[in-house]
């Protein structure tokens, strides 16, 4: 069973009553970026390479103009899965009519920080900063452990 957006709000610093939709939390862009150098997946360890922070253009509000490429967004939400329970993030669907979307990994229970996504942007798009940009849900689930790894509390 999916969690109620307004029982997810309880946990989630400073969501605005807009963003609590029946089923999850809307999550907004607050930084993104392009990566310029090989990250590393290997059987013990990992790195993520560099990246530089893409400017968005200026003026009230900032917008940033992306190009077609993928990207790393940061959400301005500090998220906090909470136990019994594994979170996922959609896309909001204005972006899949617009040939972008987000993909998401597997959000722990008891992960708790600021994370991120991947920006596909298949034909250019412009997105204010601080629009929301996906839902994040979160479903009930068995786990054994709660998240102890190195991106616990980021950002
Ligand atoms: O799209 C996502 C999915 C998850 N997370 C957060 C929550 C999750 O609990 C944490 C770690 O994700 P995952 O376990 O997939 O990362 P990993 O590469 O396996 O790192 P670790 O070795 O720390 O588990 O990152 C994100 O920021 N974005």
């Amino acid at each position: 069973m999916f969690r109620s957006g307004a029982s997810l709000a309880a946990g989630i610093d400073g969501v605005a009553d807009d963003a609590v939709q029946p089923n999850g939390v809307d999550l907004t862009v607050a930084a993104v970026f392009e990566q310029t150098s090989p990250g590393y997946v290997g059987r013990d360890g990992k790195s993520v390479g560099d990246r530089t922070e893409v400017d968005p253009h200026g003026g009230d509000p900032p917008i940033y103009r992306l190009e077609p490429g993928d990207y790393v967004v940061r959400y301005g939400e500090r998220l906090a899965v909470p136990e019994d329970s594994v979170g996922f993030v959609l896309p909001r669907s204005t972006l899949l009519r617009n040939t972008c979307s987000l993909d998401t990994a597997v959000w722990d229970a008891g992960y708790e920080g600021r994370g991120e996504g991947l920006l596909q942007v298949g034909r250019a798009i412009e997105i204010e900063q601080g629009a929301r940009i996906g839902q994040f849900v979160v479903a009930d689930a068995d786990h054994e452990g709660t998240y102890d790894g190195t991106y616990q509390g980021e950002n």
